[in-house]
């Protein structure tokens, strides 16, 4: 009977659960949606009680597709959609407010507030993020503040907080285990990314309890075993934790400094190893934690675009112009160029390296011969120049000039768009024969922690390629095309 590492992966749209084996290869997976609450404009929420049952109803239904008895399960990985937030009632399990999902801007205000107070710089020079509606940090303030007698629970030591990794290891350890890890720590604004402590200060700005934090823990270690009423009379070590960005860095096996990946799902994230250096950022780029692994902790640079595979699901949903994501491509191909179109995604603002909540989305350079086939390849195009803008902040940053880019996430099976993207960024794309990589990521770290796989090294020479895109257009083309984008882009930016 083989032995295999359960990964599961709670993202945005859907939680997955899949079987991996030692080769690193996917043996089977499930994958479940879940509903999306937009209960006012630019508020996004998710339920936790349904990604909880999702969590639950992929598990059974990857063991039953794979024929797997949990006992042939060595550990289970967790990684997560990052920022999310939920609060729960320690004394019954559950959420006192639906999940606030790291795309919502509802604590707009509360950020905004705090900038006026000019608190920015020390938000960001002890966690390495910003006073942005995107991270978790405000989100919990907001909970406590509107949700009726929350306030009052917390202050007595009877709320939780956790991101959705801690949400699920508490759940499935029947209630047992608080926990999360550095990478997702990172990511609450209340997290010392230096001094590795949830800070005082930050804490006391917030109004956060520090009695709902969970514990912070590194990122592959046996943390707790799932209740047996839960995984079919077993119980079974829940042994990785991390958010998926920084699972998909492991996952691509960029363990070296310098080493980076951009994955291309409802956003785009691109994350550089810059081992035990933490860089600070003079480009509007994130500093995080990658991971804690033997025994110390890795930092990234990161930069995080909010609006990317979602602005082809807007073509499909909104626009209804394509009938499914993968048939962009053919669209775009149809035509040699956008003839001077560009789309600006800001549907809910701009992230790095621009931080500009308030900018809405925007399209330019329209004329009577615009197609229907141009609009989709500037949409297309607007993931790439995006990533250009991240990726200059990037070399900037830490003036190391990139050898290739790795990617992956649902987009990158576009070869379209692969292409356009070596021929922007001037750099070699690479895709790997394993896309899942946030997957793969989380059951690495799992697998490390059981002794599963043996280190790094061996995980590093898991890692394979599928196809190389390379750069196929010349510079001036180059930078006549971007130059064109950063003009949309500001233009954007005007129009408030
Ligand atoms: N062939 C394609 N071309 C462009 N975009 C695609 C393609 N296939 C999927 N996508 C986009 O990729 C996203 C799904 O990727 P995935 O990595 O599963 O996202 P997430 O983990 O954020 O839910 C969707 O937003 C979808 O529009
Ligand atoms: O769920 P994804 O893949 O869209 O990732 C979301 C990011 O973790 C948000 O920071």
């Amino acid at each position: 009977m083989g032995q295999y590492i359960l990964s599961l992966d709670q993202g945005t749209t859907s939680s997955r659960a899949i079987l991996f084996n030692h080769d690193g290869e996917i043996v089977e997976t499930a994958q479940r949606e879940f509903e999306q609450f937009f209960p006012k404009p630019g508020w996004v929420e998710h339920d936790a009680n349904e990604i909880w049952t999702s969590i639950l109803a992929v598990i059974s239904e990857v063991l039953r597709k794979a024929d797997v008895e949990p006992d042939q399960i060595a550990g289970i990985g967790i990684t997560n959609q990052r920022e999310t937030t939920v609060v729960w009632d320690k004394n019954t399990g559950k959420p006192i407010y639906k999940a606030v999902v790291w795309q919502s801007r509802q604590t707009e205000g509360i950020c905004k507030d705090l900038r006026e107070k000019g608190l920015n710089d020390l938000f960001r020079e002890k966690t390495g993020l910003l006073l942005d509606p995107y991270f978790a940090g405000t989100k919990v303030k907001w909970i406590l503040d509107n949700v009726e007698g929350a306030r009052e629970k917390a202050d007595n030591g009877d709320l939780l907080f956790g991101t959705i990794d801690s949400w699920l290891v508490y759940k499935l350890s029947g209630g047992k285990t608080h926990v999360t890890d550095y990478s997702n720590a990172s990511r609450t604004l209340m997290y010392n990314i230096y001094d590795l402590k949830w800070d005082d200060e930050l804490l006391d700005i917030l109004g956060v309890p520090k009695s709902m934090l969970p514990e912070v823990r590194p990122s592959s270690e046996v943390y707790a075993k799932t209740v047996d009423y839960h995984f079919f009379g077993k119980e079974v070590p829940i042994a990785g934790i991390a958010g998926d960005q920084q699972a998909a860095l492991f996952g691509q096996a960029c363990f070296e400094s310098g080493m980076a990946k951009n994955t291309y799902g409802t956003g785009c994230f691109m994350l550089m190893n810059t081992g035990e250096k933490a860089v600070r950022s003079e480009n509007g780029l994130l500093t995080t934690l990658a991971w804690g692994v033997d025994g110390k902790v890795e930092y990234a640079l990161e930069g995080s675009i909010f609006v990317a595979g979602s602005a082809i699901q807007w073509l499909r949903d909104g626009l209804r112009i394509i009938e499914n994501a993968p048939e962009s491509e053919a669209f775009a191909t149809k035509v040699d160029s956008t003839d001077g179109v560009y789309l600006v995604p800001a549907f809910v603002g701009l992230g790095t390296p621009y931080w500009d909540s308030d900018a809405r989305g925007a399209v330019f350079g329209l004329t009577r011969g615009t197609s229907k086939e141009h609009f989709i390849r500037a949409t297309l195009e607007s993931l790439a120049y995006q990533t250009k803008d991240v990726l200059d902040a990037m070399i900037a940053d830490s003036g190391i000039d990139l050898k290739t880019l790795r990617v992956d996430g649902g987009a990158v099976k576009n070869n379209f768009l692969m292409q356009f993207q070596s021929d922007i960024l001037g750099v070699p794309v690479d895709r790997p024969v394993v896309n899942e990589t946030t997957a793969l990521g989380a059951a690495y770290l799992a697998g490390l922690a059981v002794g599963y796989w043996k280190d790094k090294e061996e995980i590093g020479k898991q890692w394979q390629n599928d196809r190389t895109f390379t750069n196929e257009m010349e510079e001036a083309k180059r930078k006549e095309l971007y130059a064109g984008w950063q003009k949309a882009v500001e233009a954007t930016r005007v129009f408030k």
